[in-house]
């Protein structure tokens, strides 16, 4: 993960919010608690991967050095190489554990199981803010790595909720490079008709932290739900908050 000078933090105040046009907001993990759901399926996948190759365990630091936020293949194309472990890509519909797009594949299975079992609900602190920007005008963006992002927020009851949705989908639609890189982020500002400078994001993940900051956001939250508020910080964040209430303007 690349690190970047921390800017200085400043704390909330009415002022940080002048200077904000639209906010972006990712979605596991800052808008939904999908990043649970997500990450159990992570360890359910690799845990039997690595046991069939006779690797030491996966462990849950691994989520955020490799797949956090990061597009479901290029996450498992990262996991396998901090491993040293090299497997060939694998056909669109393989399910086994003997490539990247299988592995990617079986995790989704496991995800999508869970999702439709039990649902998901919003953080109540995400959805009071969204509120109050909805109560001030402010045009609001979806921007996710994730090819699920759509039936997350229709689980969520959220699909009417943002202008603007940049997703998986999207990106691989239009050829648009995944977090780290800021691209998804630009392609939302930019249908929202904000220069980046003029707009805040809210990222729960270094990668995505590291990709705002590299879009040159006027405003980049950190959201600490387990990456860390010093990770967070070395990746570009202005301040991080436990939860998205602290921000309600
Ligand atoms: O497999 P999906 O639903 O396309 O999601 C890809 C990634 O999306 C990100 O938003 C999550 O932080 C990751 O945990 C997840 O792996």
């Amino acid at each position: 993960m690349p690190t970047a000078e921390p800017r200085p933090q400043h704390p909330l105040t009415a002022p940080a919010w002048t200077d904000v046009d639209v906010v972006l907001f990712d979605l596991d993990g800052v808008i939904t608690p999908t990043v649970e759901l997500h990450r159990r399926a992570w360890a359910e996948t690799f845990d039997e991967l690595f046991a069939g190759l006779a690797l030491p365990p996966y462990r849950e630091e691994e989520y955020f050095a490799s797949l956090d936020g990061r597009s479901r293949f290029a996450g498992v194309r990262s996991l396998l190489e901090s491993r040293g472990v090299s497997l060939p890509e694998g056909a669109a519909d393989d399910h086994g554990l003997t490539s990247v797009i299988g592995i990617g594949n079986r995790k989704n299975a496991a995800f999508t199981r869970v999702l439709s079992r039990d649902g998901i609900a919003p953080y109540p602190g995400s959805l009071r803010l969204l509120d109050r920007l909805a109560e001030l005008g402010v045009p609001l963006g979806l921007v996710s790595s994730s090819r699920n992002a759509l039936p997350v927020l229709r689980a969520a009851g959220l699909e009417e909720r943002f202008t603007v949705v940049v997703d998986g989908v999207t990106a691989e639609r239009e050829g648009l490079p995944g977090k780290p890189a800021p691209d998804t982020f630009l392609r939302a500002a930019a249908a929202l008709g904000s220069p980046p400078a003029r707009a805040a994001v809210f990222e729960d993940a270094e990668s995505g932290t590291a990709a705002a900051r590299a879009g040159g956001f006027g405003l980049v939250v950190g959201v600490d739900r387990g990456a860390g508020r010093a990770a967070l910080i070395a990746a570009g964040a202005d301040t991080v908050v436990d939860d998205l209430e602290e921000m309600l303007p």
